[in-house]
């Protein structure tokens, strides 16, 4: 029995979806696209196995259907392919950066005997288009799923297991939550870095040292600012809620720092990098490509210096490979936690035996 997959806009991330199921025992991928020339550029990068410029051809059959288009036609698909003949205990998902409206408009049309699954992997580029697709886009990301509370058990589970091929992580979340915390960390990020660009193109038409001089830190901070202008018109106008009063808080941040300069309050200007260095050091490092997955471990350490150098090698001498090690609190006269990832899940285990074995105190 073969597994048919549609997936509806073969772009950055459903071109990289695509390539996660070809070719999977059982799996067909049928590519959907609005215009002629991408369905010539899917088929000879090999990114599915047929494509089509008919919606009712990529969906007859389908076991699983993927909307991959940008956010603004999300609705206007889902609302044609839930007039059309399909099959029964298909599954509709889609990859939008919001969930909250597309999950409303699944909702609103009472599907029979198809379920919608709200989905959004956690990774991405500035990149877009088929021609950026890759296989190792998901590997080790989060993958947001938004099942609405009709959504069986059973289905959500075939889903799951299907996408268990982007190795990536499923989480489970509500949508309206789902687009508080994303406008947070991706959305607002994404306008920030625009408006930081074109203040700095304005002053560079001025004088063009501007562009010429900026090094790592604007590169760093910017890199975002090159997405795609409507896959982002779209996602901001559909979160325009949220962004809106992220920004008013984001304006609280700014006008604070002109109080500090202002003030000349070196001491606030301080605290406020060392707070930040605290919570970006404990972000999730998960590197995407052909990277396996960590195996984590944390660990009590006193705060006194050659800790890491001995804990190395006492790990060592077991032949335990260790691929990583940080301190993620290390304040004076506090008890520190320190993080040993490890490649292989065996490894993890045996170094927690040694650590035991030496009075250390270790957490999963
Ligand atoms: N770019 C990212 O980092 C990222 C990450 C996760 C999710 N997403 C979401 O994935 C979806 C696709 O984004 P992408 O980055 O792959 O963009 P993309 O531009 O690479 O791909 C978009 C695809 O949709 C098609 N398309 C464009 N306009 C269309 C229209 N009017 N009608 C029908 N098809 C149309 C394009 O031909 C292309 O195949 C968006 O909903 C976006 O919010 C993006
Ligand atoms: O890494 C990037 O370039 C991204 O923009 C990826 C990113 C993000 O902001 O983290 C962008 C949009 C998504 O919907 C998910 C992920």
């Amino acid at each position: 029995m073969t597994t048919k997959i549609a997936v509806f806009g073969v772009g950055l991330i459903g071109g990289s979806l695509a390539l996660c199921l070809k070719g999977k025992p059982g799996i067909t991928v049928v590519g959907h696209a609005h215009k002629a020339e991408e369905l010539e550029k899917m088929l000879s990068r090999g990114v599915v196995d047929a494509a089509t410029l008919s919606m009712e051809e990529a969906a007859a059959d389908a076991d699983f259907i993927f909307l991959c288009v940008p956010v603004g036609m999300l609705e206007p698909y889902l609302l044609k392919l839930s007039q059309l003949p399909l099959k029964p205990g298909c599954i509709i998902s889609d990859v939008g950066s919001t969930k909250a409206s597309i999950a409303a408009c699944a909702k609103s049309l009472n599907l029979k005997d198809v379920y919608f699954i709200g989905g959004h992997p956690m990774a991405g580029s500035e990149r877009s288009g088929v021609e950026a697709a890759t296989q190792l886009l998901f590997e080790n990301a989060f993958y947001v799923l938004t099942p609405s509370d009709n959504v069986p058990e059973e289905a959500y589970a075939r889903l799951e297991k299907l996408l268990d091929y982007t190795r990536a992580q499923m989480v489970r979340m509500d949508p309206e939550l789902h687009d508080e915390i994303v406008g947070a960390i991706s959305h607002l990020p994404h306008i920030i870095a625009v408006a930081l660009v074109n203040q700095i193109s304005e002053y560079n038409h001025l004088n063009p040292l501007y562009r010429m001089l900026a090094a790592g830190g604007f590169r760093d901070i910017t890199r975002i600012a090159s997405s795609e202008p409507i896959v982002w018109r779209d996602i901001l106008l559909n979160n325009r809620k949220v962004l809106l009063n992220l920004l008013q808080d984001w304006n609280h941040g700014i006008e604070h720092f002109i109080q500090l300069l202002i003030s000349e309050d070196g001491e606030g200007i301080k605290e406020a990098f060392q707070k930040a260095n605290i919570f970006r050091a404990e972000l999730p490092d998960r590197r995407k490509g052909i990277i396996n997955p960590l195996f984590d471990i944390y660990v009590d350490v006193p705060d006194h210096p050659g800790i890491i150098g001995k804990i190395a090698t006492e790990l060592g001498s077991h032949n335990i490979n260790l691929s990583n090690i940080q301190i993620i609190e290390n304040r004076e006269d506090v008890q520190g936690v320190m993080r040993l990832s490890f490649r292989q899940e065996s490894d993890m285990e045996r170094a927690k035996v040694v650590l035991n074995s030496l009075n250390y105190k270790v957490f999963v």
